[in-house]
């Protein structure tokens, strides 16, 4: 009899109870009692959705009201100082997760490469952990009342190392000791619970490219926890990639399984003569992506296991945990036929994983699954791209836009106030019409020309009111893109986002934004920037058809933008900004792989702005500020100005693009839109001074470092019209 296992599962609800629960609590409208309650039902109809599907191994301690790395440093203890004056638990765990009246929430950022953010906890010398196991025990006790003898998931003392803080800066590896030590105390409270209790470690770290330190310590820490105690059963989970070498040095460890993600890292067949006698568990229903599995596919790469590993060793697995997919396609009413057919979320996948199970138990191979999908038209060989070299175009452009030096301008969104949802919202119920709404639209654009215009801005914007998300927009009017209605995937703490489906063939049938633009241009005679966003965004911020590479995907939505700004220059649009926000964030966890993803990025950009005359002007812009290692994909993307983020980190980031001898222009942002502070007309001159000390002042733009939309009206015009004081300065 095989088994199977679910590395973990959603826990927001199916209806996003625990997000309306915790918000409620959160802005005092209900008791915490009430979020416990919610909790407790939660958990308890995902266990019971899980027995229904027969899987063995169901999770514990998946749960979360905040985020499990901060559950994980609740129990051991790693409380920074400032928040340890607080007595009561729940508000202490709040006040971390999210800060309050007087202290600041702890640090977030992104899980690896998905879109899931978690806390990053915060240690320092002379830390003393102390291990609180009491939300294990509780869980515990909850899953066996209910007939349910769960694993208990938790995060492994490596990838808790590596992803910690150390606030005061010392050495990182100098607190593994003290971690090890913490979880074999963990361990040991919890092998007094019962017997042949299972504990998942997840252990993503040994899926990337690791350093050798991280190799052997790994070694001594599985050594340690493995013989802390023999009632418990050591799984160490990795997912995401190929965890090759980490799997010889667990191969040799006291402990019970391995678990190896085959749908991201299918290089983790070479990987399994180092399984030895541990039981393997085998990732194979994709846990970060929508699709139906294709069982057949499956099929095979079970049997291909089955030739290194005994049959009774395999334990069938999703590939990682089911957290960063949407709950159940059940809910959705509106989806053609054909995309919903083709889906697959946390509950079918579920069905899935039982059903390949029978099958192997079987031994019956399912029939190959013909393929539904049409080949893409478009390869992505020799792609369109006719722009004359850097210096060429910027003569040209010069001479066409005719700017000052340090020209200002800003990322392209504006404050979205209520009302400009409330009228986008009313348009998309169908309760005002298409001329009400446009006229509604072009009077956000009016007003938002005229403030930029008596601020004094060189390069204006129309605002973006139309859009409520910068890659939603564009799936919205572009073929090949659907939506869900109730496909929300967990972010971070209580908030959720719903990515588009990328399903089909990409093509334009229509203008994106050419109206809005051209409409903004008639009334200024400055330059009107065209705002688009990039393909490489719109595949890693969307769930992506896995049925053809996705470098072709890309190119398809590239060939699309490429029309736009084509048309968008036709209507005497001159400066067109395609973003390229997330394109740090796709970079592949393993280095060998980035070569090939940094090849189809950089094409798809380049395609995606290939019609571009020399004399128009391309802009991209990146949330990012640590471009050391990326510098040179960033020079090939051939941009002629990029905006990017540098207010938080000074000139330091300024000096990587110095050392590469960069030669088109940057506008690293002079202010942080994060927070509603209005920096001063001093600080910003003394940024711009920084700037200039690294690059000469030609190739300077000026302008803050994100869109504004998230901000108030009055401070966007105040700081805003600080920071142009700050460049007449510096003219
Ligand atoms: C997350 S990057 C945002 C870029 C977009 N143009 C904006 O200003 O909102
Ligand atoms: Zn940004």
């Amino acid at each position: 009899m095989s088994q199977t296992y679910v590395t973990g599962f959603p826990r927001i609800g199916e209806k996003r109870e625990l997000k309306f629960a915790l918000e409620a609590y959160w802005a005092g409208n209900s008791d915490f009692e009430t979020v416990k309650s919610v909790a407790k039902t939660l958990r308890e109809r995902h266990w019971n959705y899980q027995k229904e599907r027969h899987i063995d191994f169901i999770s514990c301690n998946d749960f979360s009201l905040y985020d499990t790395m901060l559950d994980t440093a609740v129990m051991l203890g790693a409380i920074p100082p400032r928040f340890q004056g607080i007595e009561d638990k729940t508000e202490r765990y709040f006040a971390m997760a999210r800060g309050d009246a007087q202290r600041s929430a702890m640090e977030m950022t992104k899980w690896f490469n998905t879109n899931y953010h978690y806390i990053v906890p915060e240690i320092h010398a002379h830390m003393a952990f102390k291990v609180d196991i009491s939300k294990i025990v509780d869980e515990y006790i909850e899953a066996k009342a209910l007939g349910i003898d769960p694993k208990i998931n938790l995060i492994g003392p490596l990838t808790f190392l590596a992803l910690c803080n150390p606030v005061d800066g010392s050495d990182l590896f100098g607190f593994f000791d003290d971690v090890v030590e913490a979880y074999a105390k963990v361990l040991h409270a919890i092998s007094s619970l019962g017997e042949n209790i299972v504990i998942q470690f997840d252990e993503p770290l040994f899926a990337k490219t690791l350093e050798a330190k991280f190799l052997s310590l790994l070694k001594i820490a599985y050594e340690r926890l493995g013989t802390v105690s023999r009632h418990l059963k050591i799984a160490v989970v990795t997912y995401f990639d190929r965890a090759n070498e980490a799997v010889e040095i667990l191969g040799n460890c006291p402990i019970w399984a391995i678990g190896l993600d085959f749908v991201y890292g299918e290089e983790n067949l070479e990987a399994l003569l180092h399984v030895n006698d541990k039981m393997l568990i085998a990732g194979l229903i994709d846990g970060r992506n929508v699709w139906k599995n294709n069982a057949s596919k499956t099929y095979v790469l079970i049997e291909k296991i089955s030739k290194t590993i005994d049959a009774d060793h395999i334990i069938l697995s999703t590939s990682c945990s089911l957290l960063h997919v949407p709950f159940s396609t059940r809910f959705e009413e509106k989806l053609a036929p054909e995309v919903k057919s083709r889906l697959s979320f946390a509950l079918e996948k579920l069905e899935e994983l039982e059903q390949i199970n029978t099958l192997w138990e079987k031994r019956e191979k399912p029939e190959i699954s013909a393929c539904t999908q049409k080949a893409p038209s478009v390869k992505s060989s020799g792609i369109f791209y006719t722009r004359s070299a850097y210096a060429t175009r910027f003569a040209l452009q010069q001479k066409a836009l005719n700017l000052p030096l340090f020209p200002t301008t800003t990322i392209g969104s504006f404050p979205q106030t209520k009302e400009t949802r409330a009228v986008r919202n009313a348009y998309k119920k169908g309760e005002i019409t298409r001329e009400q709404y446009e006229a509604s639209l072009k009077e956000s654009i009016k007003e938002c020309v005229a403030i930029q215009e008596e601020l004094g801005l060189d390069v204006l914007v129309h605002g973006e009111f139309e859009r409520n998300d910068m890659v939603e927009y564009f799936g919205e009017l572009l073929e090949g893109f659907a939506f869900s209605q109730n496909g929300w995937v967990q972010s971070y703490g209580s908030r959720c986002v719903k990515p588009p489906l990328l399903y089909g063939n990409v093509s334009r049938k229509q203008p994106l934004s050419v109206d809005w633009t051209v409409y903004a241009q008639s009334l200024t005679d400055k330059p009107m920037k065209g705002m688009l966003t990039g393909p490489v965004t719109i595949l890693n911020w969307s769930f992506v058809r896995d049925d053809i590479p996705k470098s072709e995907v890309a190119y398809e939505v590239a060939t699309a933008i490429a029309e736009e700004v084509d048309e968008l220059q036709r209507h005497d649009i001159k400066i067109i900004q395609v973003d390229e926000a997330a394109f740090k964030e796709g970079y592949p966890l393993r280095a060998e792989k980035i070569k090939a993803y940094e090849k189809w990025a950089v094409e798809s950009f380049k395609a995606s702005v290939g019609t571009a005359w020399d004399q128009t002007q391309i802009h991209t812009h990146m949330c990012y500020s640590n471009f050391n290692d990326i510098i040179d994909t960033i020079e090939r993307m051939d941009a002629d100005v990029i905006t990017i983020e540098t207010s938080r980190s000074g000139n330091k980031l300024l000096k990587v693009f110095q050392k590469a001898n960069y030669k088109a222009q940057i506008g690293p942002g002079v202010y942080d839109i994060h927070s509603p502070r209005v920096p001063s007309v001093e600080e910003m001159s003394e940024q711009i001074k920084a700037f200039l000390q690294v690059l000469p002042k030609e190739q300077l733009w000026i302008n803050p470092d994100c869109g504004l939309k998230t901000r108030g009206w009055s401070e966007t015009k105040a700081a805003l019209a600080n920071m142009i004081k700050a460049v007449y300065l510096a003219r």
